[in-house]
């Protein structure tokens, strides 16, 4: 799915009305409807609805959807700055309408002292959404103050008011704080970030039918992956195939004690479906190996670590995981990078070892994959004062360096040789725990060796992984999943997966 800037989503909006065609304000009726429906289908305790206007469209939203939600037997009031300020055309109409209810009383930002927000009340925002063209000030600061005060549950209409769509969020001090955003259409790039997700609360992506083919026609260099993409680069297992037809994997991880690490790359890399998989670690971790994972076989590097990186290019390499950073490691890892061609999966250490010296970058061969965390990226090209900072200078590096970087973060960013960048949804909580990257290098690893390219790799190895985690947080909890249950769960993935690809009888 694309990511549209609000400019180009009011371009959306304009394309859908003069090409479908539909009236402006009959747009806003199908992006209400929308939006009332998500709130009579979900709120089942919260039984009286108080929103909050302003006076361009998001407030024309926020007003039909009053009208709708007294219709489907809510309690409704409706608060607005001051109803002899100017509201947009739509926004007007939908005033119009709305007075002749007289269920439905329309309130002054001024009267919410002696409003009663008693336990059922629901708090909608419509006070902005892509229209905002500067920091909340004077009154909506003010109302947006004390709604955030309130204990009541919160959902915004399109945008939590006060946060901006496209650019990392400067005044913090001031932006609606929802429980959950209803947003219209398409996801906006700042609910992807940290700095401003906290403001969003649980994102929900209404559909509300704006022209396919604007949506079809329109570059975007930033995406979201949805289960359409996801389908389109799964492919399932060939009954006619063998061993030879799924790639080999070597993992090259672990030191005297990090042999979890490269235990749990080598299962996830099992699990994920490679042919042959084989692991690459000291012989301290012989016998943990052998016993773990028993389909796997192992090389010996080095006595606690590896000193010997001696691997045949037709292996696909997953490097890092527990490696550490010995300086034998370290002198015979740049080694062997000077000589190696193909593309490789780096993490961890092995990129703590690439960011000792910048010169070693240029030994990275091409179409490799990099998977920092946010610290081992800052080691690796410098610092950077925020997330939408960070993620342009990886669309910098990955296009000078010819490699795809996947940043990890709550909404891990792939980012191709091209600059082209496609966020993860799928992944919780329960994955802020040592050894989750361990598991996402052997998947990736695994999907490479099976004849993925790189970019697919990426994207549906990432997915994957975060997908895995939601199963294992729905049955273990965030707290206590662990990330073997993220491996385990890796079945449940792609038995779903498989199901999406049966034709119906
Ligand atoms: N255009 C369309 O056809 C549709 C628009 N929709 C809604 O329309 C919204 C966008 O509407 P608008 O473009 O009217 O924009 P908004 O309703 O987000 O706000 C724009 C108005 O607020 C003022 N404003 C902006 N920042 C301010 C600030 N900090 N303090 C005080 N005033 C400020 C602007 O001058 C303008 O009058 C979307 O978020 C969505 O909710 C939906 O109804 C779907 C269809
Ligand atoms: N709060 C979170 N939400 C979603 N994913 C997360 C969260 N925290 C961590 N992850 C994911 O877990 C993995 C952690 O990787 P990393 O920090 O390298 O772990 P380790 O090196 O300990 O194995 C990454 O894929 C990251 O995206
Ligand atoms: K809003």
């Amino acid at each position: 799915m694309k990511i549209f800037t609000a400019e180009q989503i009011r371009a959306w909006d304009q394309f859908t009305i003069s090409h479908e065609p539909v009236p402006s304000i009959q747009l806003m009726e199908r992006a209400s409807i929308a939006v009332a429906h998500w709130i009579s289908e979900n709120c089942k305790y919260h039984r009286k609805a108080v929103v909050f206007c302003g006076n361009g469209n998001n407030g024309g939203d926020g007003i039909a959807v009053a009208r709708m939600l007294y219709q489907k037997g809510f309690d409704v009031d409706v608060f607005v700055n001051n109803l002899k300020e100017k509201f947009s055309h739509d926004a007007l109409v939908n005033l119009k309408r709305l007075r002749d209810i007289s269920g439905i009383s329309i309130k002054k930002f001024s009267d919410i002292d002696d409003y009663n927000f008693d336990d059922k009340t629901m708090i909608v925002d419509a006070l902005f959404g892509t229209g905002l063209s500067r920091s909340l000030e004077g009154e909506y600061k003010e109302v947006v103050n004390q709604l955030n005060a309130k204990k009541n549950i919160k959902i915004s209409i399109d945008v939590p008011s006060g946060l901006p769509t496209d650019k990392i969020i400067e005044n913090k001090d001031c932006v609606f704080n929802a429980d959950y955003t209803l947003s219209f259409q398409s996801w906006k790039r700042t609910f992807l970030h940290p700095e401003a997700g906290e403001y969003t609360g649980k994102v929900f992506i209404l559909d509300i039918d704006l022209s396919k083919e604007y949506a079809e026609s329109v570059a975007a260099e930033y995406n979201v992956i949805d289960d359409h993409l996801i389908d389109s680069i799964f492919q399932p297992r060939k009954e006619f195939s063998h061993k030879g037809t799924y790639g080999k994997v070597m993992m090259i991880a672990g030191s005297y004690g990090k042999v979890g690490a490269a235990v749990l790359a080598t299962k996830s890399a099992l699990k994920t479906g490679a042919g042959l998989t084989f692991t690459l670690a000291p012989e301290c971790g012989y016998e943990i190996l052998q016993t773990s994972c028993p389909e796997a076989m192992f090389f010996a590097g080095g006595k606690e670590h590896i000193e010997n990186f001696d691997v045949d290019e037709n292996m696909t390499c997953g490097i890092g995981p527990g490696l550490g950073t010995h300086p034998q490691t370290e002198k015979s890892f740049l080694n062997f990078l000077k000589g190696y061609n193909t593309p490789l999966i780096l993490d961890a250490d092995a990129l703590n070892m690439i960011s000792k010296d910048s010169k070693n970058l240029k030994f990275i061969p091409e179409k490799s994959i990099l998977t920092p965390h946010p610290k081992e990226f800052e080691r690796l090209f410098g610092k950077t004062d925020n997330s939408f900072d960070r993620l342009e200078l990886a669309r910098e590096k990955a296009k000078e360096l010819h490699v795809y970087i996947v940043l990890k973060d709550h909404h891990t960013q792939i980012i191709n040789p091209k600059g082209e960048v496609y966020y993860n949804i799928t992944g919780n909580a329960g994955l802020a725990k040592g050894g989750s990257g361990d598991i996402l290098t052997g998947i990736l690893t695994s999907l490479l060796a099976q004849g993925y390219s790189e970019e697919d790799t990426c994207i549906l190895g990432v997915w994957l992984h975060g997908k895995a985690a939601d199963f294992a947080s729905e049955k273990y909890s965030k707290e206590s999943m662990l990330p073997t249950d993220v491996i385990n769960e890796l079945g449940s993935v792609f038995k779903e997966l498989n199901k999406r690809t049966e034709k119906d009888l």
